[in-house]
């Protein structure tokens, strides 16, 4: 099949046909948070604020491969995840973004059926399992909570600084299949809000084939603001397909009997 993409062709509706998970699984992402009525998140007194420890990295690579950027830290890291959900520890894997090409479109979860200009994905893997010992064994195996993937909205305001070092990298890696090695430490701490304390997390999958129903998903309340001109950064990226990238995100599956929990009232 020709390799998965977002166009007509070979985007989500068409995943089905080499991932058939896409539509007969029942615990697929992304999801609308829905905060009021019937299906709502309910708030769940004993989830805790998330911890991550993320060093500066020091060694990374920053990878367009045809649909999303990528920043992939060397396997020596040793940032790591806890709290929130999760009982065990996890390690940092990479973070990637999806965004669409104008800012009413562009993050693949939603709130109440409103989609952010983007949505940035920290993804981690359970360091603690006796089941696998590496991020692709972790996606392979079918634990429910092989990962925790945590979504950042972002939302157009002011320039972010702390994304600035990412953002001004997008025009070097505009091929599809370019990457660049990172020049210097990336301080991803610094691009986070200081307390992470309101969320919605819920059972869900990966995003993009294989789709696996391994993730422990953790998506932040608050935006994190980015520049008009940071957004065009991304919707200049190409697909390999000679096009920018303009619309890397999967529209929500249904929650079937899934509930989703949130951390604050
Ligand atoms: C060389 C063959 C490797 C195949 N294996 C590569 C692979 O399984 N990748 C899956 C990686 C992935 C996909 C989607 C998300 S998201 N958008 O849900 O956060 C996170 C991570
Ligand atoms: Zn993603």
């Amino acid at each position: 099949m020709a390799p998965w993409g977002y166009s007509k062709e070979n985007g989500p509706a068409t995943w089905h046909k080499d991932c058939p998970i896409a539509n007969t699984g029942v615990r697929q992402s992304p999801i609308d948070l829905i905060t009021t009525g019937q299906t709502c998140a309910k708030y769940d007194s004993n989830l805790k604020p998330v911890i991550v420890s993320y060093p500066a990295f020091s060694e990374a690579t920053f990878l367009n491969n045809g649909h999303s950027v990528q920043f992939q830290p060397s396997a020596g890291n040793l940032s790591e995840l806890s709290g929130g959900p999760l009982t065990k520890k996890y390690k940092f894997e990479q973070f990637h973004f999806h965004w669409g090409n104008n800012d009413s479109e562009g993050s693949e979860h939603r709130v109440n059926g409103k989609m952010y200009p983007a949505e940035l994905h920290l993804v981690h893997w359970n360091s603690e399992s006796p089941n696998f010992s590496s991020f692709q064994e972790a996606v392979g195996s079918n634990d429910p909570h092989a990962l925790c993937v945590l979504g950042f909205f972002l939302k157009v305001g002011a320039e972010n600084a702390s994304l600035k070092p990412i953002t001004d990298l997008l025009s070097k890696v505009k091929n599809a299949g370019s990457s660049v090695s990172f020049p210097g430490k990336f301080d991803l701490k610094a691009v986070l809000p200081e307390t992470l304390t309101d969320y919605y997390t819920y059972d869900g999958s990966l995003t993009t084939p294989p789709l696996a129903e391994c993730v422990k998903w953790i998506v932040f309340k608050e935006p994190i603001e980015v520049s008009t001109a940071q957004m065009e950064a991304f919707r200049a990226v190409d697909d390999g397909h000679g096009k920018p990238i303009t619309g890397n995100y999967r529209p929500p599956c249904p929650l079937h009997t899934r509930t989703v929990a949130a951390s604050f009232k």
